[in-house]
C-alpha cells in the first residue's frame, strides 16, 4: 500500500460541502461546511455555485495551512454522468461534458466535479471518482415505469450505499456478495436501495421526483396532478423542476431543510412541523417495506445512514415501523469520505484498475 500520498477529498451535498485530507494512511481532516438555505437560494442554477463552492474549498486549504502543491490526487463524489458500472474513474472531458449537459441530473456534485477537474488540470494531478451517483445495477423489472416513454433510472447515493453495505456485511461477519440488505441514506436527499448479494437491484431516483420526500426534494408525486400543475400556466419548467429538487419536501412545507431547527420547533409545540416530519419518516418506512418485497422477505439487515440518523425522534418513529423486517443497524453521517480515500489509494497501489467511461 502506497501510504505517502496525500488526497484531497471533495464531497458537495445539497446542504453541505464535506472536505477531507487523507494522508499517511489516515483521514487527517474531515470537515462538513453547512450551507444556509438562504445562501444557496441566491444561486439561480447549480453552476452559479462554482465560485462559492471553490471558495469554500480554497478557504479550507488556507485554514489548514495547505497548498494545492501538497496534494497528489483529488477524489470527488460526482457527478451526474451517464449510467455506468460501479468502480473507480478518472474524470475526463467526456464526463465533464455530460455533467455540464444536465441530461443526467443537476446536483452540486457536478459543480464539485468541475472545480476538482479544473484544479487537477491546473496542478497536473489526477482527479478520481468512485461509485458515482449514476451507478446502475438495476434489475430488469426495476426499470419499468408504466409507460414505454419513461424508463426508471438510478441516480442516488451509490458511494455511501455501497460503502455502508460493505461495512454492515462485515459487522455480520459476511462478504457483501453473501447478504441481502436494505440501505436507507437519509440526508438532504433520500435514497433507499435493495442490495441483493452485492448488487443494488432497485433504488429510488433520489434526485428527480421518485421515492420518499426529503429535506429538499419532493419524491414521488401524484402524476396526474403534477401534469395539471405543469400545464396550469402558473409555473415555468424551471420552477416545476425546482419543486422536485431543491424546493420540495421539508423545505416546501416548513421553509427550511434544517432538521435541527425543525426538531426545535417540534419540541416547542409546532404541530405542523411534527406532522410533516412524521410524514417524511412514514414515506421512508414505506420505501423500506417495498425493498423488503423486492428481496422476497430475505433481508439480513436494514442500515440507516446519512445525517438525519442523528435525529433521535426520527429513529424512534422509523424503527417502530420497520424493525419487524430485519435488525436495524445505524451508521449516522456517511462513509463517503473514507470510501473516496480508499478508492484513491487503491488507484495508487494499482490494486484496482480504473474503469473506462463509455464513449
Ligand atoms: N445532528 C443532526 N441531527 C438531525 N439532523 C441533522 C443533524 N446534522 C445534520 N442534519 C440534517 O441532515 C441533512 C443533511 O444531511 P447530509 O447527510 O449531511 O446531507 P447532504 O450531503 O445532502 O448535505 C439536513 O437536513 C440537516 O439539517
Ligand atoms: C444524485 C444523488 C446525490 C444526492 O442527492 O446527494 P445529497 O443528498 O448529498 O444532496
Amino acid at each position: 500500500m502506497n501510504r505517502d500520498k496525500t488526497i484531497l477529498i471533495i464531497n458537495p451535498g445539497s446542504t453541505s460541502t464535506k472536505i477531507g485530507i487523507f494522508s499517511a494512511g489516515e483521514m487527517k481532516i474531515n470537515v462538513s461546511v453547512r450551507h444556509d438555505d438562504a445562501e444557496l437560494r441566491k444561486f439561480a442554477t447549480i453552476w452559479d455555485q462554482y465560485d462559492y463552492r471553490k471558495d469554500a474549498l480554497l478557504g479550507f486549504l488556507r485554514d489548514h495551512d495547505l497548498a494545492m502543491d501538497d496534494i497528489d490526487a483529488i477524489a470527488c463524489r460526482g457527478g451526474n454522468v451517464r449510467p455506468l458500472p460501479g468502480g473507480i474513474y478518472r474524470l475526463c472531458p467526456r464526463m465533464i461534458a455530460d455533467m455540464k449537459s444536465g441530461i443526467y441530473g443537476g446536483h452540486p456534485i457536478n459543480v464539485g466535479g468541475l472545480v476538482a477537474y479544473d484544479l487537477g488540470n491546473q496542478y497536473g494531478i489526477p482527479v478520481l471518482t468512485a461509485d458515482p451517483p449514476m451507478t446502475d445495477e438495476l434489475c430488469a423489472s426495476a426499470r419499468y415505469s408504466g409507460i414505454p416513454q419513461l424508463t426508471r433510472t438510478s441516480s442516488f447515493h451509490a458511494l455511501n450505499q455501497k460503502a455502508t453495505a460493505r461495512r454492515i456485511a462485515a459487522e455480520l461477519g459476511k462478504r457483501y456478495d453473501e447478504v441481502n440488505l436494505i440501505v436507507a441514506h437519509l440526508g438532504g436527499g433520500i435514497s433507499v436501495g435493495a442490495h441483493q448479494k452485492g448488487k443494488i437491484v432497485d433504488v429510488n431516483n433520489a434526485l428527480d421526483g421518485d421515492g420518499p420526500f426529503s429535506p429538499e426534494r419532493a419524491g414521488t408525486l401524484p402524476a396526474g396532478d403534477l401534469v395539471k400543475l405543469c400545464f396550469s400556466g402558473d409555473y415555468t419548467k424551471a420552477e416545476v423542476l425546482k419543486l422536485l429538487t431543491g424546493g420540495g419536501g421539508l423545505y416546501a412545507y416548513l421553509g427550511t431543510t434544517n432538521v435541527i431547527e425543525i426538531e426545535k420547533r417540534i419540541t416547542a409545540g409546532d404541530g405542523k412541523a411534527a406532522e410533516v416530519f412524521e410524514a417524511m419518516i412514514y414515506q421512508v418506512a414505506k420505501e423500506i417495506g417495498a425493498c423488503a418485497a423486492v428481496l422476497e422477505g430475505t433481508v439480513d439487515a436494514i442500515a440507516l445512514t446519512g445525517s438525519l440518523v442523528y435525529s433521535e425522534r426520527l429513529l424512534e418513529s422509523l424503527k417502530r415501523k420497520i424493525a419487524f423486517i430485519a435488525p436495524v443497524h445505524l451508521n449516522p453521517g456517511e462513509n463517503e469520505m473514507e470510501a473516496l480515500a480508499d478508492a484513491a489509494m487503491r488507484y495508487f497501489s494499482q490494486e484496482e484498475e480504473l474503469s473506462v467511461y463509455a464513449a
